[in-house]
């Protein structure tokens, strides 16, 4: 995150906040202590807290009152102690929607602080404007890789699409409404359905191998570390540009093999600074129009890595980089 305000020219630095959760018979030893302070903290220490067993907030009814999961005290409760941890940092650290939470989860930090975006009512939850963002920050940077390799529009252009969630399928509507051939590939069938259903000419790939496919760009939009070092042998595109956070297994191999086989890689954290552009313009009282202005200035971004990397012959990872540090090192 650090890297991606720094290159994005953001004045934020970066950080990410993860939540632990203490088994219950700890936690219930704990309660049993009193200090709300301790609870907090040692709730930070032990154990996981995992999206998958502490349920989703569904809200309550309508009425407000009736609680219709009997987790939700128990996720509220959580949040709630993010919530009076972050307000400790006293602003120097402000969170927002990632993965595996909901806006619903903002709410209850809201409650204990004013440091927290994308609660209900923010622009950055309404529709999916943030991953929308990062997908149209991440459809300008392979507009702009194209280029780079003399190819000036996207029309007929195969495009393989790796990942058809929140960012993936919304790059494939950009991709498609500029006349690309997608190749898409997603480990839930229902995502591919609906892809082959909405996008013609569309064709699905084995999710395992999607890299592999015969295209111009691959574009990873699933889970990080995708390019390992067997993989970048078997890609057949000649650019790789995608919305997937940490992308390379093992970055200094993988960086060097996609440089010697002449494959464009854009670097993940330039590319997909969509959705941290949206937030902290969203902080700052822009509306969507400003915003996807900002974002469109990726495109800016990625030419001065790929110049940067010829000039000084090295990986446009290495390029940006430098141009992530050089910012920091500024006062
Ligand atoms: N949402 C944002 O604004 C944002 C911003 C920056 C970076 N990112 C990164 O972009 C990526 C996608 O984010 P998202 O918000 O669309 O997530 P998401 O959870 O909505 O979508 C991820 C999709 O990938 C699919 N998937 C998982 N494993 C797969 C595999 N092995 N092969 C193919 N498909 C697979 C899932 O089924 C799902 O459809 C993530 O790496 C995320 O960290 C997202």
């Amino acid at each position: 995150m650090t890297y991606k305000n720094a290159v994005s020219n953001l004045p934020y630095g970066g950080g990410k906040a993860v939540v632990w959760e203490m088994p219950a018979a700890v936690r219930a030893n704990n309660l049993d202590s009193g200090n709300q302070d301790s609870q907090d903290s040692k709730r930070a220490t032990d154990s996981t807290a995992d999206p998958k067993t502490v349920k989703q907030v569904p809200g309550v009814d309508p009425s407000g009152s009736k609680v219709m999961n009997p987790n939700i005290s128990q996720r509220a409760d959580i949040f709630r102690a993010l919530g009076r941890f972050l307000e400790r940092l006293n602003g120097r650290y402000v969170t927002g929607l990632d993965l595996g939470t909901t806006a619903a989860d903002m709410d209850q930090i809201r409650m204990e602080t004013t440091y927290v975006t994308d609660t209900t009512g923010s622009l950055g939850a309404q529709n999916d404007f943030t991953a929308e963002m990062t997908a149209y920050g991440v459809y300008t940077g392979i507009v702009t890789s194209l280029r780079h390799q003399g190819v000036p529009s996207l029309q007929g252009i195969p495009v393989a699409v790796q990942g058809l969630g929140k960012v993936g399928y919304a790059l494939c509507r950009h991709l498609h409404a500029a006349g690309a051939r997608l190749i898409v590939a997603d480990v839930v069938p229902e995502r591919v359905q609906r892809a082959l259903v909405q996008f013609s000419g569309a064709t699905p790939a084995d999710p395992a191998h999607v890299h592999a496919a015969d295209c111009k760009v691959f574009a990873p939009c699933a889970l990080g570390g995708v390019l390992t070092p067997a993989a970048v042998e078997e890609l057949r595109c000649s650019i790789v540009a995608g919305a997937a956070n940490n992308q390379l297994s093992e970055r200094e191999l993988v960086v060097r093999r996609m440089q010697a086989r002449g494959i464009l890689y854009a670097p993940d954290y330039v590319l997909n600074a969509g959705g941290i552009i949206s937030t902290a313009y969203e902080l700052e009282g822009a509306g969507p129009d400003q915003i996807r202005q900002r974002v469109a200035g990726i495109a800016d971004t990625l030419t001065q890595v790929y110049q940067r990397a010829a000039t000084s012959s090295i990986p446009t990872a290495d390029a940006a980089d430098q141009m992530a540090e050089d910012r920091l090192a500024q006062p």
